[in-house]
């Protein structure tokens, strides 16, 4: 069953349930209420009756009145323990009679008597009152009896009032349910009506929509067969022009081949007659390949203004001529000529600029469809892309061959750098900001017996002592400064002097990207120096300063003189030293000049400096001297050394020597002012008679003489 119309069914059995069985459960209770209420009026008027009765009858009957009256009262008495309430009035009525021992014992067994004992005794005390003579005591009990019952029986009317207004209250409660319940069930057959009636419709609705369906599947499925048929057609086109493409691409991009395979392929593919590519030249239109009708027409040429395939370039668009005879916007002359009663032109693009067109014609108007505008379209996409291969083609062999002319003139530098570099007879290395070795030249094998690694950083290569020793240079390298230094290499021949040279390297940018190292042995020529330098100091034959080194070496001793601190300058002279040569001969007289530096030498303190100042003539500098006796007692020491040549060397003949002493104690003069001083002090001793000293101070003239 539909579900919609079981729950329709389901509601309908609720109202009917609720609609039978409330009325009648509630009637019921109307019923039961009324019965109650009846019940108790009827009891309350039997009472009322038996009271009258009671009250009415004579003595002798009061008996049959009670006994009617307990018969009336047991239900309630037994249901209600109505014993208990009368039972305490009894007794207490019973006191003022003169049978005080019966109301004792009744008191008594009162006390310890059960329900139904209590019963008994009321039923006794009763019988016994109606027994009474005593109308007015029967009376005051009656009286108390029926305040009693009275009271219950107002309770009952009461019950019974609230009874009937319950039923009648409940019986109208009853109506309005009814009422409303009948609403509801107005309320809810209508429901079931409207939802019957909706289910019916909705039937009928989904009926017509299954007959609408079919039809449409009906109507469906022969478009879809005509689409099949229209899409099948198109995979042929398209396949074909897929064969074009790798046509094209079997053409190895060459222009004069492919151009015709597709003019070729557009009469495969279209309703085409003829089809032609034209190419923009100036401001003409060349045919540079066609077809078909228009296949002998190669190489003609049309003003671009006054052609339909102008039009196209100028507008980029594919432009459409249906009947090409009649429409003003084609060159009507030419169109007749080649028979193209209708035409579809697409413009060919290369980097984005219409260069040409891909035209098909028909010799009949409005042959063509919407489909073969977008064959048309794609081959002239596919012809334009082939142009841009082309094109891309030619750029990339000509940047091939750029390209490779840069990277053989690179590789043409790298090995003129290389054979310049290796050719050079020192260290050639390139580092990056990172230190690490990037080109180096053959010399650093030949040189230290082991080279660099690529990326190898300098101070891996060289170690910490010596990395230490160039780090400096490094660091101000690399702020962009060119460095020279001088240092020593560990090389193949032990350690040698190099002189380094770092040359920041810079980008195009102007950017710091490392450094260049060129370092040469410079050790020869190191040695070379030291030598002239020697040379240039020191006088060769005696080993002493030359006068020039002399002169130096006082002037740095004056300079760094502190105080009055005495110092003394000696000039010496050997005493008839041309006698000598002139006796001896030059080479004696050499080796006298030898000898009387030895002698000087052994006179002096190490720190003491002697100098040759040319010819026989020495200068002895005697820094810190302290008080003049000491210049004295050395001058002294100087002529006993002297003297003792000859005994030293007995190929030498005895000599002598004068020594002027310039004693230079407070603010000194200059240097050669000083040896000036000496020397006038050594005319003195030479004046004196030869083989003594001669003192003199800067400003007291002549100081002191002393003999030997
Ligand atoms: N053998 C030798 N003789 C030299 C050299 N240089 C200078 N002489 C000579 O030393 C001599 C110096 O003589 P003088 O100092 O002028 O005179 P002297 O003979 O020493 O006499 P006095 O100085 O007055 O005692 C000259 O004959 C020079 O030719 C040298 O290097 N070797």
């Amino acid at each position: 069953m539909n579900k919609r119309l079981r729950l329709a069914f389901l509601i309908g059995l609720v109202v009917l349930v609720i609609n039978t069985i409330v009325p009648f459960v509630l009637a019921q209770r109307v019923v039961e209420r009324q019965t109650t209420a009846n019940e108790i009026a009827a009891d309350v008027d039997q009472l009322n009756q038996l009271l009258g009765a009671y009250k009415d009858a004579e003595t002798g009957q009061r008996g049959f009145v009670l006994s009617g009256l307990r018969e009336f009262l047991e239900p309630y008495i037994a249901g209600r323990g109505i014993v208990n309430l009368l039972l305490p009035e009894i007794a207490q009525r019973l006191t003022t009679t003169h049978n005080e021992a019966t109301v004792h014992t009744l008191w008594q067994l009162d006390q310890q008597a059960s329900t139904y004992q209590r019963e008994q005794i009321a039923m006794r005390a009763a019988s016994k009152l109606a027994t009474d003579e005593d109308f007015l005591r029967g009376k005051q009990i009656m009286d108390a009896l029926r305040t009693l019952i009275g009271k219950q029986i107002d309770d009952a009317n009461m019950k019974s009032a609230a009874a009937q207004a319950s039923a009648r209250d409940l019986e109208r409660r009853t109506r309005d349910i009814s009422a409303i319940i009948a609403i509801l069930d107005m309320l809810l057959l209508g429901a079931s009506f409207w939802f019957a009636m909706r289910l019916l419709r909705n039937e009928q609705y989904a009926a017509e929509a299954t007959e609408m369906a079919n039809q449409h599947l009906l109507t469906e499925g022969g478009l879809r067969h005509a689409a099949m048929q229209k899409l099948e057609i198109q995979a042929d086109k398209l396949n074909k022009i897929i064969d074009t493409q790798t046509a094209l691409a079997q053409t190895a991009l060459n222009l004069e081949g492919f151009l015709p395979l597709v003019v070729e392929r557009m009469l495969q593919i279209t309703p085409a007659t003829g089809a032609v590519v034209e190419m923009v030249e100036d401001d003409e239109l060349v045919y540079v390949a066609a077809s078909g009708g228009v296949a002998e027409y190669v190489g003609l040429r049309l003003k671009r203004g006054t052609s339909l395939s102008g039009l196209c370039i100028a507008s980029g668009t594919v432009t459409i001529s249906e009947d090409a005879y009649n429409d003003p916007r084609v060159n009507r002359e030419a169109a007749r000529k080649i028979g193209s009663a209708a035409m579809v032109v697409a413009p060919l693009f290369r980097a984005g600029i219409a260069v040409g067109v891909l035209k098909i014609i028909s010799s009949t108007a409005h042959a063509f469809s919407e489909e073969d505008v977008q064959t048309l379209r794609l081959v002239a996409g596919l012809l334009g892309a082939a142009l841009g291969d082309r094109l891309a083609f030619e750029t990339n062999a000509a940047l091939l061959e750029e390209r490779s002319r840069a990277l053989a003139a690179l590789s043409q530098q790298q090995s003129l750098l290389r054979s310049i570099t290796d050719d050079i007879p020192g260290l050639v290395a390139a580092v990056d900001n990172e230190e690490r070795f990037q080109y180096w030249n053959r010399h650093y094998l030949e040189m230290l017996g082991r080279e660099p690694a690529l990326g190898q950083t300098i101070h891996e290569f060289l170690g910490d002592e010596h990395y230490a020793r160039v780090q400096r240079h490094i660091v101000k390298v690399q702020t962009g400064q060119s460095v020279e230094y001088e240092n020593m290499l560990m090389t193949m021949d032990g350690a040698r002097h190099v002189q380094g040279h770092f040359i920041p390297q810079r980008d195009a940018q102007g950017t710091q990207t490392g450094f260049c190292i060129i370092a040469w042995d410079i050790n020869a020529l190191k040695e070379r120096e030291m030598k002239w330098q020697a040379k240039a100091l020191v006088d060769e034959l005696t080993g002493a300063c030359n006068r020039f080194c002399f002169v130096e070496m006082l002037g740095q001793v004056l300079q760094r003189r502190r105080g009055a601190a005495p110092i003394a300058v000696l000039y010496l002279d050997i005493d008839h030293f041309k006698r000598i040569n002139d006796t001896w001969g030059h080479a004696t007289g050499d080796s006298m000049l030898k000898a009387f530096a030895d002698a000087l030498r052994r006179a002096l303190r190490a720190s003491d400096v002697l100098g040759r100042m040319g010819g026989d003539e020495f200068c002895i500098l005697l820094d810190r001297i302290g008080p003049t006796e000491n210049a004295g007692r050395i001058a002294e020491k100087i002529l006993a050394e002297v003297s003792g040549i000859h005994t030293r060397n007995h190929n030498l003949p005895a000599v002598t020597t004068s020594i002027g002493i310039a004693y230079i104690e407070g603010p000194a003069p200059k240097a050669e002012d000083i040896i000036a001083l000496a020397d006038a002090a050594l005319y003195e001793a030479k004046q004196g008679g030869r083989n003594q000293f001669a003192m003199r101070r800067p400003t007291t003239g002549p100081a002191a003489t002393a003999a030997a």
